[in-house]
């Protein structure tokens, strides 16, 4: 009998499912694909396999279960369906693991019950989490369902950057304290920016700064993090597409009584109304910078909010480790925005971080250096694996528990 070797890792965020069927043999795509805007009168879905052509469907998806079924259905006319015999496990993405979930975890009822009490904390994405693994487990309940936690690479950092400064009775009674997420995604890129640098990660101190929709920095030492910009929620932290990101608690004090919105209005203010989208009504950074390339002054301001914010991380975290030796951009706005990375690292070189503009400039998928030759710090682009990652250390438990 041959053996199983495929892993499909589902991403299920609040309006879209990004999907992976990855061949662990070595690392392959056997089919990808997304489903955006469900629940939108105008859904769409791209499926791409690694033969035959690429196939988008347009049209109503209501529900996270109905994206799935589609999915599904997609993935059963290549002969790859969820039925196959080829498949290990699937692994989730789900954002919030709390207090317990430190490793990759086997699903059942009582984790998923778990995952679900997390919700308040989590509220863009644990809940579309959820969907994709109870969809998930519906077709295949004898498949194992292996849950990785973004906050899972954050469970390293010491206790005084983890806790917030407030009463310890009231934190401890509610489990505030800050958790960190994208950690698969650091742990993924830290990893391969040593590989770029030819070094073990034993040795090597660096700054990651993972630019997505959502966007967060970590300070990693000797391959553990030590540091992290997301906090209780994905809100804290760096500018993002909808997100404020750092803001004065007081705000919300103030909104509440003197504005008079109440807490959910204010909820939704920060997390889907603020950040790029806030300041300048648009939350895609390739918009951003055409419009403030035309001169638009609210463009303008949303890009240097965005990357004075980022600069001040990065004076934050090298002062955290002692000694960086590597700056690392990663995600969609990381690894593809050249004014980013470079407007991030103007005036530090003092600090030894310093961008070439000609390999800035560079397009290219692969990841690279972008810093000059004399830099004392290296400078790098990491393209971000969050799927190999989850489907890796997903197959790795599935092997480990046989
Ligand atoms: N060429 C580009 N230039 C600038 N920003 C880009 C480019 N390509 C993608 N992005 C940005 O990347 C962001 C999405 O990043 P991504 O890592 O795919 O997000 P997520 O996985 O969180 O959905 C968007 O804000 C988009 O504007
Ligand atoms: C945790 C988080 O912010 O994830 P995303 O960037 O996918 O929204
Ligand atoms: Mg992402």
């Amino acid at each position: 009998m041959t053996e199983s070797t495929l892993v499909l890792v589902l991403n299920a965020g609040s309006s879209s499912v990004k999907y992976q069927l990855i061949d662990m043999l070595d690392g392959s795509r056997a089919a990808a694909g997304l489903v955006e805007r469900i629940g939108e009168v105008n859904g769409r879905l791209l499926h791409t396999p690694a033969r035959g052509e690429r196939r988008e469907r347009l049209r109503v998806f209501a529900d996270h279960a109905e994206a799935l079924a589609a999915v599904a259905e997609e993935l059963a006319a290549d002969d790859l369906g969820l039925g196959s015999p080829g498949l290990a496990a699937i692994g989730h993405r789900v954002v919030h693991g709390g207090q317990r979930f430190a490793a990759p975890t086997l699903i059942d009822d009582e984790v998923v019950a778990e995952i679900r009490r997390l919700i308040p904390v989590a509220p863009l994405h644990n809940p579309a989490n959820i969907v994709g693994i109870e969809v998930a487990r519906a077709l295949r309940p004898d498949l194992p369902q292996v849950a990785v936690f973004d906050t899972a690479f954050h469970s390293t950092v010491p206790e005084a950057a983890a806790t917030y400064a407030i009463d310890r009775k009231t934190a401890e009674q509610h489990r505030v304290r800050r958790y960190g997420f994208h950690g698969t995604s650091h742990q993924y890129v830290s990893r391969a920016a040593a590989r770029l640098l030819g070094r073990d990660p034993a040795e090597l101190n660096m700054i990651v700064l993972h630019l997505g929709n959502g966007a967060s920095a970590s300070a990693v030492s000797g391959g553990v993090c030590v540091e992290t910009s997301m906090g209780l929620t994905p809100l804290e932290g760096l500018v993002m597409g909808t997100r404020s990101g750092d803001a004065d608690p007081g705000l919300v004090f103030h909104l509440h009584r003197v504005g008079g919105l109440t807490i959910d209005e204010i909820d939704d203010l920060l997390n889907r109304r603020s950040g790029l989208v806030g300041l300048c009504g648009d939350n895609d950074m390739r918009e951003v910078l055409r419009r403030a390339g035309e001169g638009d002054g609210d463009a303008q301001l949303a890009f240097d909010v965005y990357v004075h914010r980022l600069r001040k991380y990065i004076g934050a975290y090298y002062a955290v480790l002692g000694r960086v030796d590597a700056v690392v951009f990663t995600a969609g706005v990381g690894e593809n925005a050249a004014p980013v990375r470079e407007a991030a690292c103007a005036g530090l070189s003092a600090l030894g971080i310093e961008v070439d503009p000609a390999l800035n400039a560079v397009r290219s998928g692969a990841a690279r250096l972008i810093s000059p030759d004399h830099g004392r710090v290296a400078v790098a682009v990491v393209p971000t694996d969050e799927e190999l990652e989850i489907a890796r250390q997903a197959f790795a438990l599935v092997h480990d528990d046989i």
